[in-house]
Formats: structure tokens, C-alpha cells, sequence
């Protein structure tokens, strides 16, 4: 693990020194977007147009982030337009590698070795954290974006003018609605299971589990009331929320110690869970094995060992009983 300085690889951990034991996430760097015309998005540059075929995505089976947008390309219809490289769960000394040993499907565009070569193919003198999801540009060969949360705004809509497919997961009516849930489910679900299992003082620990715990309280309260986060309809918010659910018992819960409660002690939560995973092509983009290889493999600072551990059993496929809510 660790990052690129001036286009030069480091082999470092996070560093936590001055924000008193909090791991804090870096900003993603590349922040253009993909639209239907080729005209600039909210942030970054223009110059990316939706064309079939001409865009690539490099992911982590195991990562939650990635694991968004490896949804939203199934949901949406994307599979022919847009191709993927998938990285090895484990994660060492040279960052995210291609190594088909431990389970990449290699790089299928440069053969590279290590994911950082990517980033500095796009820029050379590249520093910051080398990330999954990217979304790369065969033609300009660049990075457009490392962002999940607009990678998946993105493809809601971008392409949908070659696919036909208008399924809306960001719908004009309910996105203050949605706006909202994102930002305390970020904080203190999505990057809250990170920001427990990599603090490095009791204090951060233990302050960032309990605001963690109270917010699944609030989503299980929601849950008892509504189907999905936003009411009726299926949304973002809930995508974004189930690549975390779908870790939490597997990983989260033992490796990261995110331990006052597991998912199945949520009957909403857990169902609505269960429903999500049922949707059609979904539970196709969920990897197990590459999830706990991950975590407990590549995290030697929390687990020293490498040992994956074998449990919990957990059956996604049970009925869900969310169709009386
Ligand atoms: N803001 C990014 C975060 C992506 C991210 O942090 N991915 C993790 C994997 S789960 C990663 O690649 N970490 C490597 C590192 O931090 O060095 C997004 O949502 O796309």
C-alpha cells in the first residue's frame, strides 16, 4: 500500500499522525465526466463524449467504491459499451497490482503490472493515492474520473441515448432527498467502517463505531417505514448504502471491529439487504472470495497473520419479505 510522489511510487500507510489517530480520505483527483454531448459536467474538463467502446473501467472486486459502479454499468445496460480490468484482492507493496496469480484478470489495455502505472500513464509526475474505481478514455488515453459517486451519476445517464435503457436512479423529484441521505450515510456509514477499522487511538475508534451504529439505528428505523431509503423508489442512495451492507458481517464486523451489532440484528436492514442482492445481475457483481481476500489479506497492519477467516455463513438468497412495506 501507499502512493505516488511526483510520479514515484511510495510504500507507505496512511498516515495519521496529524489528525489525532482519524484516517482521513484523500480527494479523488480526476473529476471530469462523460456526457451524451461531449460538453463539460459539473467539474473537471469536456471532451468526453459517450461513444460505445471507448471508455474502460479498472476496479476492485472487493473495493465498495468500485463495487458501485460495477452496479450501476450492470442496472444501466453498459456491459458491451464499456470493458473492464479487474485487480488482485491483495493489495501490497507496489498498491493494486495485475498479478492473474492472486485473481486480476490483468490489464487488458497496456499489460501493465501495478495500477499505479495507469495513473502515471495518464500524468506523469502524478501525486496522490492510487485508487479504484478509474474510468479511463481509450482515445485520449486518460483518466476521466476516480470518483465513484459521479462515475455512477454518469452512467445513469450518459449513455442512455445507444442503450434505450431510462431506468432513473437519480430521479429530478427526489434528488434533495437523496442529496441528504448520501452525505450522513457517507460520512458515517460508507467511509465511517473505514474510519473505525483505520483510526489509530482508542478515542477516534471508538467515537467513529458509535456514530456508525446510530446511523444504522436511523436506517433501520427508516426501513421499518419505507422500502428503500427514499420512499418508493429504488435510488443512488441505496446502491451507494448496499456495497457496505454487503461487506459488513464478512468484513467490517471482525476486521474492521465494527462489532456492537452484526447486519442480521437489523430485520429491516438485513431484508432489505437481501432484496437488494436479488435484483437481477446484482448479486453477479459481488465477489466474496475477492472481498475478504482483500481486507484481511492486504491490511497486514491490522492483521499481521494474512489469515481470511472462514466465516459467517450468510445466504443472500433467503426470501426477503420487504414486499408488504
Ligand atoms: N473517492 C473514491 C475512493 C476510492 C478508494 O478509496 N478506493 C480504495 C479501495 S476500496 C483504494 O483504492 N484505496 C487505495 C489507497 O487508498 O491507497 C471513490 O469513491 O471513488
Amino acid at each position: 500500500m501507499g502512493l505516488l510522489i511526483n510520479g514515484q511510487w511510495q510504500d507507505r500507510w496512511y498516515d495519521t499522525k496529524d489528525s489525532k489517530g482519524e484516517f482521513v480520505r484523500e480527494q479523488a483527483g480526476y473529476r471530469s465526466w462523460i456526457t451524451a454531448d461531449g460538453s463539460a459536467g459539473p467539474s473537471g474538463k469536456g471532451g468526453f463524449k459517450a461513444e460505445p467502446g471507448r471508455y474502460h473501467l479498472y476496479v476492485s472486486l472487493a473495493c465498495p467504491w468500485a463495487h458501485r459502479t460495477l452496479i450501476f454499468r450492470k442496472l444501466k445496460g453498459l456491459e458491451e459499451l464499456i470493458t473492464v480490468s479487474v485487480v488482485s484482492p491483495h493489495m501490497l507493496e507496489q498498491g493494486w497490482s495485475f498479478d492473474r496469480k492472486t485473481g486480476s484478470t490483468g490489464d487488458h489495455l497496456y499489460a501493465s503490472e501495478f495500477m499505479h502505472q495507469i495513473y502515471t500513464r495518464a500524468q506523469a509526475d502524478y501525486t496522490g493515492r492510487v485508487t479504484v474505481p478509474v474510468l479511463w478514455d481509450k482515445q485520449l488515453q486518460t483518466i476521466v474520473s476516480n470518483e465513484s459517486s459521479e462515475i455512477i451519476r454518469m452512467f445513469n445517464s450518459a449513455f442512455d441515448g445507444f442503450t434505450g435503457n431510462t431506468l432513473d436512479l437519480w430521479p429530478e423529484a427526489l434528488r434533495d432527498t437523496t442529496e441528504a441521505l448520501n452525505s450522513w450515510i457517507y460520512e458515517t456509514v460508507n467511509n465511517g467502517v473505514y474510519r473505525s477499522g483505520f483510526a489509530t487511538t482508542q478515542e477516534a475508534y471508538e467515537h467513529n463505531v458509535k456514530e456508525l451504529f446510530a446511523s444504522l439505528e436511523r436506517i433501520e428505523h427508516i426501513l421499518s417505514q419505507n422500502r428503500y431509503l427514499a420512499g418508493a423508489t429504488l435510488t443512488e442512495a441505496d446502491w451507494r448504502l448496499f456495497t457496505t451492507l454487503i461487506r459488513f458481517d464478512a468484513v467490517y464486523h471482525g476486521h474492521f471491529k465494527c462489532n456492537l451489532k452484526q447486519l442480521r440484528e437489523y430485520p429491516n436492514i438485513s431484508g432489505y439487504l437481501r432484496e437488494l442482492y436479488q435484483i437481477e445481475g446484482v448479486s453477479e457483481t459481488v465477489d466474496m472470495n475477492h472481498i475478504k481476500q482483500h481486507y484481511y489479506y492486504s491490511h497486514d497492519m491490522i492483521n499481521p497473520t494474512r489469515i481470511v477467516p472462514l466465516g459467517p455463513e450468510l445466504d443472500f438468497t433467503a426470501p426477503h419479505g420487504r414486499d408488504s412495506i
